[in-house]
């Protein structure tokens, strides 16, 4: 996650921050605004009971009538009844819309999430994410419930309060409103300082939501590997410097707390000392000292509130910054390459970035009916770069491959030589650096997301299920509606007939991340979504490594008669995946270094040779010299002559 410096000017920030939310306000401001009035009602019908025990005081007290003292007590009944039922108006009229903004802001960003391109995803860890949806809108609903509302009640009641007692005793007042300087200079403090660490407390709280995650996804290797003590220790060491944080933030606030408690009270005792010389020197009546005394201490809430209502909406306003740091990222539409649309001829040359116009529709339609140019699927001088490491040296370097149409393409590499890389390109996974790769002729960059998705279909190593039942996980990889027979037809191509034999067939409903099921079960499910919706193209990252070999034959025969149909390029690392093949590639160092069938490369390529050999050594390394070089290296010179 990228880092954050705290704000210049913290008041200013965070009503621009706030300011953003706008959007979501919006729609339910007219219940806000009459929200906003009913509570400055409510608490103006508050400052109202004073006057009325002034009045009693002063009347029914003095003149010792005990009907006009019951009367002045229903009075005050009354109004503490309604200012209590305006209090309780307002929230209802809140609760209702708040929660639709929280639920619209949460579902713009899940699906801001879900367009994002997967070098955000890469960058972010996810338990910053899940905490900007969770926390942070909560955060958010309860500043738009609380302080949104109360900073202003507040406020209006704090003015009007002052005019009440001004106009009741004006010197009195002044008293009162004495430390109205040295609170705003604290505040100012405050508020610079809550801005900085409701920011940290908010990124803890992200850090820890990820190592919940990572803890709850890794449970098995956490406890196949006794790690269990470590990651309670991690676990420890971050909720203890969040627990550090948060006492800070309790710090600053009960700072804050006690001046804007104390510097009223000292005011306010000021003022009775006052008050009660000038009683006593006949100056001023005893219920005006009442009335005043008890309007000042009406005021006392408003003005205590003030600390946490500021404390909270630096929360909001962090929590703001947090979710739109997210909302602002671009999503994946923009495509850094526009490149020809036009169907190229095989052997041209690649059309450079930024040549033409990118035009939507026309490209995809053309591939739908059928291209009359069937090129396969080409990739003409790709480089690749990732974006978060963008000083490394590109992991494909000019990359040069044609897939025929009906061809399928092994791709062959060591570890580590991007073989992953070069097929997340194909689905616009990661956007190449340079260079271009067309689809029977055409720029994928040329078509919309959407349109290339439903022409490729893919299948990774790693096989995500998601919480859902095991047709509808294989139903993902068809775009539109299909029927049962075609489920039934995938779910035979991957050999995956182990389904009908689970509780409810295909309507068992798989655990997170499909984890009740085998490896090897998960990948047949896997790449049958990836062959239900018999894609033109189909992209398949080693679907078969977690299968034993006998049903790794069952599965590649299938395979071979769907790929009959299809473009495909397949990633392999063993030889029975390679004879799937009609032709290999072999990447090495960031390129393609060689293109045949399996039994040329195997002839002609030593490297490939190795690969597919499973030896250790060096490639082209003869097992005596490499035996011989792993003798020397582990200092038995003997070994040579042994052999
Ligand atoms: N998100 C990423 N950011 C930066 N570098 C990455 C990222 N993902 C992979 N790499 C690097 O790119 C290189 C190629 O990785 P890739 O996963 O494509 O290799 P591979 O050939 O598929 O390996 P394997 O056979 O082990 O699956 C590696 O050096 C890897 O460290």
């Amino acid at each position: 996650m990228p880092e954050q410096s705290p704000p210049a000017d913290p008041s200013r920030s965070a009503v621009r921050s706030l300011l953003r939310l706008w959007p979501y306000v919006r729609p339910v401001r007219t219940r806000l605004s009459v929200a906003a009035v009913v509570a400055v009602v409510a608490s103006c019908v508050g400052l109202v009971i004073p006057l009325v025990l002034k009045w009693i005081v002063d009347g029914p007290v003095a003149d010792r009538d005990p009907e006009g003292v019951w009367l002045g007590a229903l009075y005050l009944l009354l109004l503490g009844v309604g200012e209590a039922a305006l209090f309780g108006f307002r929230r209802w009229l809140v609760a209702r819309p708040l929660a639709g903004v929280e639920a619209s802001m949460r579902a713009d960003l899940y699906r801001h999430l879900q367009r994002l391109p997967i070098a955000f995803h890469d960058k972010w860890a996810s338990g910053q994410l899940l905490s900007r949806g969770t926390t942070d809108l909560m955060l958010l609903r309860m500043f738009l419930a609380f302080p949104l509302t109360f900073l202003l009640v507040n406020g209006v009641t704090i003015l009007v309060g002052m005019i009440v007692l001004l106009a009741q005793e004006w010197a009195l007042g002044l008293i009162l409103l004495a430390p109205v300087v040295p609170l705003v200079a604290v505040c100012s403090v405050f508020e610079r300082r809550y801005a900085d660490i409701a920011r940290r407390a908010q990124d803890q709280v992200g850090d820890l939501t990820t190592v919940v995650e990572e803890s709850v996804l890794g449970i098995r290797i956490i406890k196949g590997f006794g790690r269990h003590r470590a990651q309670a220790r991690a676990f420890r060491d971050l909720s203890g410097t969040l627990r550090g944080t948060e006492l800070h933030k309790a710090r600053l606030l009960a700072g804050i707390w006690a001046v804007i408690v104390a510097l009223p009270e000292l005011a306010i005792g000021a003022a009775l000392v006052a008050g009660t010389l000038q009683v006593a020197d006949g100056e001023l009546s005893a219920g005006t000292l009442v009335a005043f005394l008890s309007t000042a201490l009406a005021l006392r809430w408003p003005v205590e509130s003030i600390g946490f209502l500021l404390a909270m909406s630096q929360e909001a306003a962090s929590a703001t910054r947090r979710y739109f740091e997210v909302l602002d990222a671009p999503q994946e539409g923009a495509s850094p390459v526009q490149a020809d649309a036009s169907p190229v001829q095989a052997g041209a040359s690649p059309v450079q970035a930024g040549a033409s116009p990118v035009q939507e529709d026309q490209p995809f339609q053309r591939l739908r009916r059928g291209s009359p140019c069937s090129d396969g699927l080409r990739l003409e001088t790709v480089t690749f770069t990732y974006p978060d490491a963008p000083t490394s040296p590109p992991v494909l370097d000019r990359v040069d491959l044609h897939i025929r149409t009906g061809e399928t393409m092994a791709l062959v590499g060591a570890t580590g030589s991007g073989k992953t890389t070069l097929t997340a390109l194909v689905p616009r996974l990661h956007e190449v650096t340079s260079g271009r790769i067309t689809l029977d002729g055409v720029d994928i960059t040329a078509m919309s997301r959407d349109e290339l998705r439903a022409l490729v279909a893919v299948a990774f190593e790693e096989p995500t299920l998601f919480s859902a039942s095991v047709g509808e996980n294989v139903l993902m990889g068809a775009q539109k509606h299909v029927e049962g027979e075609e489920l039934g037809r995938a779910l035979d191509i991957a050999q995956a007939d182990f389904v009908h034999r689970l509780p409810h067939g295909t309507d068992t409903q798989v655990g997170e991340q499909g984890l009740s099921l085998s490896g090897g079960q998960r990948q047949r499910l896997a790449l049958a979504r990836a062959v239900v919706g018999r894609p033109r193209f189909l992209v398949l990252d080693d679907p078969l490594s977690a299968l034993d070999v006998h049903t790794e034959a069952l599965v590649e025969a299938a395979l071979r008669r769907v790929l009959a149909d299809t473009t495909a390029l397949v990633v392999a690392h063993r030889p029975s995946t390679v004879l799937l093949a009609d032709r290999v590639a072999l990447l090495s160092g960031g390129r393609i270094a060689a293109v045949g069938t399996h039994h040329q490369l195997l002839r002609d390529n030593a490297e490939y040779a190795w690969l597919m050999s499973g030896e250790s050594g060096e490639p082209g390394e003869s097992r005596v010299s490499r035996e011989s070089r792993e003798s020397r290296e582990q200092g038995k010179p003997w070994a040579e002559e042994e052999l």
